[in-house]
C-alpha cells in the first residue's frame, strides 16, 4: 500500500525549475530488477539537495540519470539552460556529453581529475574542451583556484595535493564553466571530518539563488554522511529505487522516513530557499 501523501504546503513562490524529471526508471542490462522505479523530481534554482538511502537503493543511478551519464530506460528529464530547455531523453550519447561539459559540473569522490596534469590544467581543461583558448582558460582556472584557497599550488600535480586540496580542484573545475547545476557523489567520502566540513562549505558556497546576473546555481549531493545531508536545504531519501521521503531540512525534525510522495517532489522549493 502506498504511504499517504505529505499534506500540501501552503502556496508560496517557488524557485524556477532548473531540472524536472518525470517517471524515471532504469534497469541495467542483465539486471533482474530495476535500479530506479518511476522517480519524479524537480530541482529548483538555488537549491541544495542531498540524496541519501541504503547501499543499492539507487542513489548513484539517479544522479547518473539526472546528469545524462546514463540514459534511463524510461522517463523524461528537462534541463533548463540559458539557451533554453533541453529534453535529455532526445539526445544521443555525444549530445549528452556536450550538455555535461557545458551545463553541468561534477565533484566525485575520485575519477574526473587527471593525475598527470597540474591543478591549473585540470581546471582549465574543462573550459578548453568547450573551445576556450588556453591562455583565457588558464586565467579563469587560476582565479577559481585562488578563490578556493589554492593560490600558489596551481602547478602541483594532483598526486602532490592532499585529498581535501584535490576536492577543491574538483570544485573549481565544476564551477569554472559557469555550470548552473553541480552533481557531487560522495564528495567527502575519503576525507577526515574537519577537511570534509571545509569541502562541504565550499560546495555549499557554490549554491546561488536565482539571480538575473548569474542565473543561480544548484547542488545535488549523493551522500552516506548525515552531517553532509543535514547541511543541505533539502533531503531526499531513496529506497529500492523510489523516493520515500523528500523534505526540507529547515523547520522539520530531520529524517522521518517513509513519508511517501514521489509526486510533485520539490514543489515547495520556495519554502526551502
Ligand atoms: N552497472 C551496473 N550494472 C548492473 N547493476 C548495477 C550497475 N550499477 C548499479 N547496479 C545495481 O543497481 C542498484 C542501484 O545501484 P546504485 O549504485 O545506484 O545504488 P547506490 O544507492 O548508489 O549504492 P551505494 O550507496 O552502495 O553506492 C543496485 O542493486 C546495484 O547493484
Amino acid at each position: 500500500m502506498t504511504a499517504p501523501a505529505r499534506p500540501t504546503a501552503p502556496a508560496r513562490p517557488t524557485a524556477p525549475a532548473l531540472l524536472t524529471a518525470q517517471g524515471l526508471s532504469h534497469t541495467y542490462p542483465d539486471a533482474s530488477t530495476p535500479a530506479l522505479r518511476g522517480v519524479d523530481l524537480r530541482i529548483g534554482v538555488g537549491e541544495s539537495v542531498a540524496i541519501m538511502g541504503a547501499s543499492g537503493s539507487g542513489k548513484s543511478t539517479l544522479l547518473h540519470a539526472l546528469a545524462g551519464i546514463i540514459a534511463p530506460t524510461a522517463g523524461s528529464i528537462v534541463l533548463n539552460t540559458p539557451a533554453g530547455p533541453i529534453r535529455m531523453e532526445e539526445l544521443n550519447e555525444n549530445q549528452r556529453a556536450s550538455v555535461r561539459r557545458r551545463d553541468l559540473g561534477f565533484v566525485f569522490q575520485q575519477g574526473l581529475l587527471l593525475h598527470e596534469l597540474s591543478a591549473l590544467e585540470n581546471v582549465a581543461v574543462a573550459l578548453m574542451l568547450g573551445g576556450t583558448p588556453r591562455p583565457e582558460a588558464e586565467l579563469a582556472a587560476a582565479q577559481w583556484l585562488a578563490r578556493l584557497g589554492l593560490a600558489g599550488m596551481e602547478q602541483r600535480r594532483l598526486g602532490e595535493l592532499s585529498g581535501g586540496q584535490a576536492q577543491r580542484v574538483a570544485i573549481a573545475r565544476a564551477q569554472v564553466t559557469g555550470a548552473r547545476l553541480i552533481f557531487a557523489d560522495e564528495p567527502t567520502g575519503a576525507l577526515d571530518s574537519a577537511t570534509s566540513a571545509e569541502v562541504l562549505d565550499l560546495l555549499l558556497d557554490s549554491v546561488e539563488p536565482a539571480d538575473a546576473r548569474s542565473g543561480g546555481r544548484s547542488l545535488v549531493v549523493v551522500t552516506h554522511d548525515r552531517a553532509v545531508a543535514e547541511r543541505c536545504a533539502r533531503l531526499i531519501t531513496l529506497s529500492d529505487g523510489r523516493i520515500v521521503a523528500d523534505e526540507s531540512n529547515h523547520g522539520t525534525a530531520g529524517l522521518s522516513g517513509g513519508t511517501g510522495g514521489t509526486g510533485e517532489a520539490g514543489a515547495t522549493a520556495g519554502e526551502r530557499a
